[in-house]
């Protein structure tokens, strides 16, 4: 504005020698100055606002949507992940013939959704699909929806999908669904928002005829909007695994196919010091070996390039998924007494699977599924929860004399079982009814005492009771946790081979009279893992 005026007022001079005005033409002439001025400023503004968007336009163009070039990617490519691949077997039948799916009347998949740690090969299984059905593949990923311009998001969905309709049979695949797919109103970003929104619009507007199955990977599925998993959007899930070590020693055959192979590397030994390793750092394994190779200018991969390949790929994985074989065998025996504990009990669901391939936060998990939905339960199925819950610490104590810190979330577990059923459902040792529904902000400081004992005594009666069947079937606890060291993942027939010559003596009968309504079960909760 400054600069303006002082040009405005140099060039005065150069003028005729202007006639005497009156106040009011003083006036007018002020206005008109200022009002140039200001029309000067306004003009250099649009210029820069204009100049500005331009510069910014190359990257919000329209960016041309069109299949990728699928190299040979075939199921034989990827290993170690049966279960995912099972299941995709199935979207795979249905793009081939979709027409037999259809005569029968059954519901075609519309949505899959991939989902587990980062390089467990979720992408690779979905250029699989394509590829063995012999669909287009379309793919995107969802962080390139939310880095435009208001609504430009919602448009690259809209353009996605009307190509993908038009060239089926195809696949939609949108990797890192968690950039637009989180809870609506957790970020307050109403861009992504209205992206997701079209998202779900689009995946509503199939109409059944079209063969288009979109498939999205995701590393957290519980950030996703649960919006997303409905039925007839994306209510196939598929849960993609690191390997274990069965399948690390096929993933180390898939990666080094065409690499000369020294006499001296044994790839089984490999796999079994990979634990916790994922698809694409045992690629980045075999790829480190070879450049260790090439560098010494070796005719085949060694022992020893491994060894240095290992060293480096190790170092940058995350630390908590590669355990000292001293935490290994914590671990193992840990799970072992999870597992041996819910085995001999009788009230509490069988186990489907123990793994100690590290998953997520947890080191290793035992997995049961319910036999039946069952939503009330007695005082001695609670008890029983709390010492399976309390078996993996218990079997810490017994073999190693110590106990770690690994028990933290049992412990937690076991807090909430044994309140509840002190608060809510009069279930403590002294079985008192009006303690327990005394309202808690009038509370006595007796009874919030005894309510406290009432609770540690139940958290000890699960702790003996684990005690005592762990140290009767030590050996069995052995086994289980030998068979974990060996194969990392214990599944149900391994588990009955260890289990045959135990009669079921210990398994209680439970008592369905005495049944009485426990909030254990969470909305949702599917198999558990502890
Ligand atoms: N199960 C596997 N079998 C063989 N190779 C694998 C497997 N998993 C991963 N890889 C290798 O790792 C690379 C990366 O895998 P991919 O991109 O499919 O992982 P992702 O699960 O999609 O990871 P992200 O979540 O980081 O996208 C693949 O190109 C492949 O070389
Ligand atoms: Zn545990």
């Amino acid at each position: 504005m400054g600069i303006t005026m002082h040009l405005l007022a140099a060039a005065a001079p150069a003028l005729p020698p202007a006639p005497r005005l009156s106040w009011s033409d003083h006036l007018q002439q002020f206005f008109n100055d200022w009002g140039q001025a200001f029309a000067f400023v306004f003009m250099i503004a649009i210029v820069f606002v204009l100049w500005r968007t331009l510069k910014m336009m190359p990257k919000t163009k329209p960016v041309q949507i069109k299949p990728d070039h699928l190299s040979e990617i075939g199921w034989d490519d990827i290993a170690g992940v049966d279960d995912a691949k099972a299941e995709l077997r199935e979207v795979v039948d249905f793009l081939r013939d979709p027409k037999r799916f259809k005569r029968l009347g059954a519901t075609v998949p519309r949505g899959v959704l991939l989902h587990g740690p980062p390089g467990t090969g979720k992408t690779l299984l979905a250029k699989a699909v394509a590829h063995e059905s012999g669909a287009q593949f379309f793919s995107q990923s969802a962080s390139s929806f939310v880095e435009m311009f208001a609504g430009l998001g919602a448009a690259r969905i809209r353009r996605l999908f009307r190509e993908a309709r038009k060239n089926a049979p195809s696949i939609l695949f949108i990797d890192e669904l968690d950039a637009v797919g989180a809870r609506r109103g957790s970020d307050n970003n109403s861009e992504r928002e209205q992206t997701l929104n079209q998202l779900l619009v689009e995946m509503d507007g199939f109409s059944g005829s079209e063969n288009v199955i979109v498939i999205a990977a995701s590393n957290l599925l519980d950030k996703l909007d649960p919006a997303l998993t409905r039925p007839g959007r994306f209510d196939r899930q598929v849960f993609v695994t690191p390997p274990d070590v069965a399948g690390r020693r096929k993933v180390l055959d898939v990666h080094t196919r065409g690499k000369p192979l020294g006499q001296d590397v044994d790839l089984d030994v490999i796999a079994q010091q990979t634990s916790g390793l994922t698809g694409a750092d045992l690629a980045n394994l075999a790829n480190e070996a070879a450049i260790f190779c090439a560098r010494r200018e070796g005719l085949a991969l060694s022992k020893a390039d491994f060894d240095d390949a290992l060293e480096r790929v190790v170092a940058g994985v995350q630390s908590s998924t590669t355990l000292n074989p001293r935490e290994r065998r914590i671990v193992a025996f840990h799970e072992a007494g999870h597992a041996l504990t819910r085995e001999l009990l009788k009230t509490t669901d069988p186990v489907h699977k123990i793994s100690i391939v590290p998953r997520g936060a947890a080191l290793g998990y035992v997995m049961n599924v319910p036999d039946e939905d069952s939503y009330l339960k007695t005082r001695e199925e609670l008890i029983d929860q709390i010492t399976v819950l309390l078996g993996g610490r218990v079997a810490e104590q017994i073999v190693f004399g110590a106990v770690t810190t690994g028990a933290a979330n049992d412990l937690l577990r076991v807090a909430e079982i044994t309140h509840a059923m002190v608060h809510e459902y009069a279930m403590g040792t002294s079985g008192s009814v009006s303690r327990a529904v005394t309202d808690s902000n009038v509370v006595s400081d007796l009874t919030r005492r005894i309510r406290d004992e009432e609770q540690q005594e139940l958290a000890f009666e699960g702790e003996r009771a684990a005690r005592r069947l762990i140290l009767e079937h030590r050996a069995k606890l052995d086994e289980f946790a030998e068979g974990l060291l060996e194969h990392e993942v214990l599944e149900r027939p391994a588990i009955d081979r260890i289990m045959k010559d135990i009669p079921q003596l210990e398994r209680r009968p439970g008592e369905p009279g005495l049944r009485v309504v426990a909030s254990e079960r969470r909305e949702g909760e599917g198999p558990s893992v502890a």
